[in-house]
């Protein structure tokens, strides 16, 4: 059986497909409700005799049986998240609600020659993202507070579990389908075992793993190349408390730069509770999550969190069920009498969403309430930086979901964390290997490296082993992201060190172009450049000139030959003397 390329959005397996589980029951599948980067979500039921409703309570997440997200979020479901151990939990802490989606089973399927790896779950309704795109990128604080207070409880478990998220954010949080008031933590496809058998992982930067996770919100530690552990879960948790309380981040006009984004999210936790403090000014107080983030900041890696103590820092006056409504201005007024609401709607600030609204949406003001505030200039600044290149040269667009960038999708880390019976089909390590952009070398990024040898090249073999886009029936935000930046090093694959220093500084102020077989045009177009001072008889340039000079000299000495000996005529030989 051919493998099916790794990571690709599988092919649509047909309705009414009967899969059967490890378990041996059988599901059937409906229709797709849901894709993301790597599969596809139907909707199904262990009915199999009748087309499966579209009110059933179940789904099913498909991707290729290569695939190292689903495998990882499986992986999850399978050890922390077992239905006993969660009533136990909720049992033992008195919890009326653990908000972690029930698995119902996993199994692997072929189709058309191509395998197929599925989960059963769960099904879930809206995610906030579009809950807070429609409210204008915020919730109300009593809301942020409460939702607040209920992740940390889903966090406590599953870091008790050995686990942690890694990628919490609105797009991530999904209401009940049939109770929207609850809201569950969803897409453990990044989730990392920390703390396997109880031995935490080791503090170690690791430079390769540098700005893992979703961009907007990911932590210091992950900035830094740090594995996942629980005080960055809480930390991305406090960002996005402080985006859902304010709409905005201090740090979403650089998005496109994470070196700029983690500088940014490091003065924020240098300077509190003033940092987040100061951006209450216009949108009510902060000072819980001032609080809550002044406390994860005093966390070692490995130190476990008091959970209860963050608990606390969130109370609220206000509880029962989460109000989703749109928050109403500052600390409950009307956004339209807030001033920074009319440089909203004078299109001055753009805040992430989810739900990209079409052109005629944006036009017709459908989306106004999609744009967040904008942050003061002295939040997102702090000292002077040198700008770079990137942020001169370019206004950065409004700030989509898809320019979240996840820069390194899914099971990172991952090679820590297989245990010897799951290690034969967990290949999601080669498969990081071909989805993680790889990293642009230091000297590709500076600028030319000095020849050692002078020696132009004359052949140069590409190594790209980039897929084509085209080849993809369905194309996602994330293999746009990846392929983006895949295509980055294609070129540096060439031998530079090989080249000429002129051949040099033609590569450096051109891109890069690749004809079919991957070869660069600038490549061939440097041999090119090396061959063309070359004569056809192999003799360099320097010899052929010299040649043609002595032709100059010989033809003027000829010339200048005859024009004495007629002299000597016209004197000598003159008839009319
Ligand atoms: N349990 C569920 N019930 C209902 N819909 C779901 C469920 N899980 C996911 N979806 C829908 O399917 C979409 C794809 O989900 P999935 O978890 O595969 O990818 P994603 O998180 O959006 O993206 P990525 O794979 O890049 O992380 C989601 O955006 C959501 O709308």
């Amino acid at each position: 059986m051919a493998p099916p390329r790794k990571n690709a959005l599988p092919k649509p397996l047909p309705d009414g497909f009967i899969l059967t589980d490890t378990e041996k029951k059988k599901w059937k599948l409906g229709t797709i409700i849901g894709q993301g980067g790597f599969g596809l979500i139907y909707l199904a039921s262990q009915d199999i005799d009748r087309p499966v409703a579209m009110d059933t309570d179940f789904v099913i997440k498909v991707e290729y049986q290569t695939n190292g997200p689903l495998f990882s979020e499986l992986k999850f479901y399978q050890r922390a998240a077992k239905p006993e151990s969660m009533q136990k939990w909720k049992k033992n802490r008195k919890l009326d609600f653990l908000g972690i989606p029930t698995y119902w089973g996993s199994g692997l399927a072929e189709y058309n020659d191509l395998s197929y790896r599925f989960m059963a779950m769960d099904r879930l309704g809206m995610d906030l993202q579009k809950v807070c795109d429609r409210n204008g990128g915020r919730l109300k604080k009593a809301t942020v507070l409460q939702l607040g207070q209920r992740l940390v409880d889903v966090l406590e478990y599953i870091h008790e579990n050995e686990y942690v998220h890694a990628d919490i954010k609105a797009a991530n949080l999904m209401h009940g389908y049939r109770d929207p008031e609850q809201v569950y933590l969803a897409d453990y496809g990044l989730s990392y075992r920390y703390c396997p058998d109880g031995a935490h992982k080791e503090y170690k930067e690791n430079p390769k793993r540098c700005h893992d996770g979703t961009i907007e919100y990911t932590s210091l530690d992950a900035h830094k190349g740090l594995a996942p552990s629980r005080r960055s879960d809480l930390q991305i948790l406090g960002f996005c408390l402080l985006h859902w309380l304010c709409g905005s981040l201090p740090w979403n006009s650089v998005l496109k730069n994470p070196t700029q984004v983690q500088e940014a999210k490091t003065r924020l936790m240098d300077n509190l509770p003033d940092s987040v403090q100061q951006l209450s000014a216009s949108r009510g107080s902060t000072d819980e999550v001032a609080a809550f983030l002044l406390y994860v900041k005093t966390l070692g890696y490995q130190d476990k969190p008091d959970y209860q103590h963050l608990k606390d820092l969130l109370a609220s006056v206000v509880t029962g069920s989460l109000d989703f409504s749109s928050p109403q201005g500052p600390a409950g007024e009307s956004d339209s009498k807030n001033p920074h609401t009319r440089e909203k709607k004078a299109g001055r600030a753009r805040g992430p969403s989810k739900a990209k609204p079409s052109p005629a949406e944006v036009e017709d003001g459908a989306h106004e309430g999609m744009k967040s505030k904008p942050v003061p200039a002295c939040h997102i600044r702090g000292p002077p930086l040198p700008k770079p290149q990137s942020q001169q040269e370019e206004v950065l667009p409004a700030v989509r979901r898809s320019q979240r960038l996840r820069v390194a999708p899914v099971h990172s880390y991952k090679e820590d964390d297989c245990e010897e019976d799951d290690c034969e089909e967990d290949n999601s390590e080669d498969e990081e290997e071909e989805v993680r952009p790889k990293p642009i070398p230091a000297c590709y990024l500076r600028g030319p490296p000095k020849s050692p040898s002078g020696q132009p090249k004359q052949k140069t073999e590409s190594t790209w082993t980039g897929r084509k886009r085209d080849d993809q029936t369905v194309t996602s935000e994330r293999w746009e992201r990846v392929h983006m930046q895949r295509r980055k090093p294609e070129w540096a694959n060439c031998d530079i060190k090989r080249q000429t220093n002129m051949e040099y500084t033609e590569r450096w102020d051109e891109g890069p172009l690749h004809d079919r077989k991957g070869h660069s045009h600038q490549q061939q177009r440097c041999s090119q450049h090396w061959y063309k001072h070359r004569d056809s008889t192999g003799q360099d340039a320097g010899s052929t000139q010299t040649q043609g000079l002595m032709s100059c000299f010989i033809v003027l000495g000829a010339f200048l030959l005859v024009v004495a000996v007629l002299e000597f005529a016209k004197v000598h030989l003159n008839p009319f003397e």
